[in-house]
């Protein structure tokens, strides 16, 4: 498979060893300097950038017909339009704001926890994300998919807030510190216990071969998918 890498920064290079190591072939590695690039060389291609222009690669490839593969997280409030966009064009898109398998197991739990908490009444629920110091979002684009998860799932929330709390509202906390990974904890607490789910990522491979996982898979198809689509769970 010829792949394209918008972003080649931690992620980037992460994926292109896997990548690599699968019998890939990494045809084109897109930077912020790179302007004018053939991404029609490519049969897929993998986003980790920045959230200032993930939506515009992204489109770049939907308007070309190359399916792509997006991680890049802070960018959500254009979702739908690529979504659109690649309906209209006929065309393949993943996004997912973890690729590891270990999260996305890690969600189908945060939604039967959610589901059974719901009635009882006694516990609050709060989220925490710890991330590495050169984070540009906050909260993660993970804490974000686990709140809206809760939402969907517990019937006394319907908002998430950083640093806030209030009824209804799920507060997440972001802390930096220095090279870690990825870690997400959600906690029921009532007067009497303590309930919690955690995730720890102990470095970027797992991110980074579900990411390849996905593009393997996307190659013939058209749509709109979902990691649970990839991976079949859910
Ligand atoms: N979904 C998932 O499983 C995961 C998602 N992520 C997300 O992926 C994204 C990237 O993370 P990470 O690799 O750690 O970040 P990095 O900052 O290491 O990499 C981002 C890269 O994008 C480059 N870039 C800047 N402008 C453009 C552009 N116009 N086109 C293409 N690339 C550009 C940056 O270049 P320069 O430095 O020169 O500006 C940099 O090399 C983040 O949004 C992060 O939250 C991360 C891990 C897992
Ligand atoms: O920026 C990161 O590093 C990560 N970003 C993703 C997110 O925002 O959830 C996924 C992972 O936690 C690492």
């Amino acid at each position: 498979m010829n792949i394209a890498l918008l972003g080649y920064g931690r992620m980037g290079q992460t994926i292109e060893q896997i990548a690599l190591k699968r019998g890939h072939k990494i045809v084109l590695k897109v930077d912020k300097d790179d302007k004018d690039y053939d991404i029609t060389k490519a049969d897929v291609a993998i986003d980790f950038s920045i959230p200032t222009v993930a939506f515009n690669n992204i489109s770049n490839c939907l308007n070309h017909n190359v399916p792509v593969i997006s991680g890049t997280t802070g960018w959500l409030e254009d979702y739908h339009k690529a979504v659109a966009l690649c309906k209209e064009k006929k065309s393949a898109f993943i996004y997912a704001s973890n690729y590891s398998l270990g999260v996305n197991i890690f969600f189908e739990l945060n939604k039967t926890l959610a589901k059974m908490m719901s009635n009882l009444k006694q516990y609050n629920v709060s989220m925490e994300e710890i991330h590495h110091t050169k984070k540009l979002d906050a909260p993660s684009g993970t804490a974000i998919s686990l709140a809206n998860d809760i939402i969907s799932n517990h019937e006394s929330f319907d908002n998430w807030k950083l640093d806030e709390t209030g009824e209804s509202i799920i507060p997440i906390t972001a802390k930096r510190i220095e090279d870690v990974p990825g870690t997400h904890t959600v906690t029921y607490e009532s007067e009497v216990d303590t309930v919690s789910i955690e995730h720890i990522a102990h470095n970027r491979q797992g991110f980074a071969l579900g990411a390849v996982i996905a593009a393997e898979w996307i190659i013939g198809k058209t749509g709109v998918f979902t990691m649970s689509d990839v991976l079949n769970i859910g």
